[in-house]
């Protein structure tokens, strides 16, 4: 099957931020804006595919079609393993990552296009939703820092465009240089840690604006200015004086290649004031995840067959080698005794009774061994090498190689 145009593949939009920062309601309200895209035009637009990722959340505002709740009770898995509610969280989390192949194919099956049963004639145009909604819990290191929010996020991926949209409480984070530097420095490392494009979206612009954090990421001197009055409102003392001023000062310098990377946006999850901007940003990122990001990923899929290639090679030579000694130990494989010709003369006898007796005392001449040793060694080590590979790779990638290269030891074992 020819596979599907990157342009038209859905493209998956997941909500992270701190706790409070309004993903929830920024989640309902970009919901909402397709929901009714979809109604005004019907035959063109199929609504979004919502995913809920929070455990712990009460109700959610927006209909889900995947809710992690429906395959793991948060409350019971905190009662059963004993643990807190960030724990109780985690352990939720990685039930569900273990269902992630599950999940990949409802979500393949819903949003990819499907091959009809006759494949030359497609009966009707499929209509697939644009875009795939994630909503993430609360404590955003619990998704962002556990290895079930990697296998989640890179499994998402793999199959269809991504961006992070990571939003921002703006009134909080504006409130100081220091707040607004803590956010920057978090969005950075989580932008290093996923390696997914980014938009940041400051939200609650309806109580205030984002144009001074913009300007605090576009210009240097407008953030120098706003730490030089942090330090005079707060004196010396203060987040903005003594060594946090030139920490903060150098950081907005080495900041600014970063901020570069990232599309900014304001948005009133509230009124709804910036959501057609956010989904422009949005368009931009799906351009830059296929240029940038996919051939990156591809590559790092490859590393990873290679590496495992790799590891498979060794544990053959491992085996290949135990095998050498197992077999010396039993005299069997290369080191079997050949079979003994009947003498045709009585000093052939004679010889051969001779030989064994040395054999048995221990006394073989270290030349015989080694004269014909490293050759046959050689032989049989590339025969009984290319027999693994074989064993390990026939079959269906599930144990039928492996048997198969366990019948083969049990075999020459005997
Ligand atoms: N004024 C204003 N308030 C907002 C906006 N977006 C969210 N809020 C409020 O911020 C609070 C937190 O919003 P949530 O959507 O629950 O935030 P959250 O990040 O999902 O919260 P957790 O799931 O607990 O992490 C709520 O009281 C919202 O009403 C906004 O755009 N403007």
């Amino acid at each position: 099957m020819a596979s599907p145009d990157p342009q038209k593949l859905p493209i998956a939009v997941v909500c992270i931020g701190m706790a409070g920062s309004g993903k929830t309601t920024f989640m309902q309200r970009i919901n909402s804006h397709l929901h009714t895209l979809h109604h005004a035009s019907p035959s063109t637009t199929a609504p979004p595919y919502v995913l809920n990722l929070d455990p712990a959340v009460r109700s959610v505002p927006f209909e889900s079609n995947i809710d992690i709740r429906d395959s793991v009770n948060y409350k019971e898995v905190m009662k059963q393993y004993n643990l807190g509610p960030n724990g109780g969280i985690l352990t939720s989390l990685n039930l569900f990552s273990t269902k992630v192949d599950q999940v990949m194919g409802i979500l393949e099956k819903r949003c990819l296009p499907q091959p009809t049963a006759q494949q030359q004639q497609p009966a009707e145009p499929q209509l697939l939703p644009s875009h795939i909604l994630l909503d993430t819990p609360g404590q955003i290191e619990v998704f962002v820092w556990s290895a079930s929010g990697s296998i989640l996020l890179s499994s998402l991926a793999s199959s269809f465009p991504t961006v992070l949209a990571y939003i921002i409480d703006t009134p909080r984070t504006l409130e100081n240089t220091s707040t607004f530097m803590s956010n920057m420095l978090y969005a950075i490392s989580i932008l290093y840690k996923t390696k997914l494009p980014m938009i940041l979206v400051f939200n609650k612009t309806d109580v205030k604006d984002e144009s001074e954090a913009v300007e605090w990421m576009r210009d240097f001197e407008s953030f120098q200015a706003a730490l030089r009055q942090d330090e005079v409102r707060e004196g010396e003392g203060g987040c903005g004086g003594g060594y946090m001023g030139s920490l903060l000062n150098s950081m907005s310098l080495v900041l600014e290649e970063f901020y570069n990377h990232l599309s900014v946006v304001g948005v009133s999850s509230m009124t709804g004031a910036g959501v057609e901007e956010f989904f422009v940003a949005v368009e931009a990122k799906r351009e830059e995840f296929e240029k940038d990001y996919r051939p990156e990923l591809e590559k790092r899929r490859k590393d990873a067959e290679q590496q495992r290639e790799q590891v498979r090679e060794k544990e053959v030579s491992r085996m290949m080698k135990d095998m050498n000694v197992s077999s010396k130990a039993k005299g069997t494989g290369m080191y079997a005794k050949p079979k003994r010709e009947e003498p045709e003369t009585v000093s052939e006898a004679e010889e051969m009774d001779d030989e064994e007796e040395e054999e048995a005392s221990g006394l073989v001449e270290p030349d015989d061994e080694e004269e014909d040793g490293s050759d046959g060694r050689e032989t049989f080590d590339d025969g009984l090498k290319t027999r693994y590979q074989q064993a390990l790779n026939t079959g269906d990638g599930g144990g039928g190689g492996v048997g198969k290269a366990a019948d083969y030891i049990m075999r020459s074992q005997r």
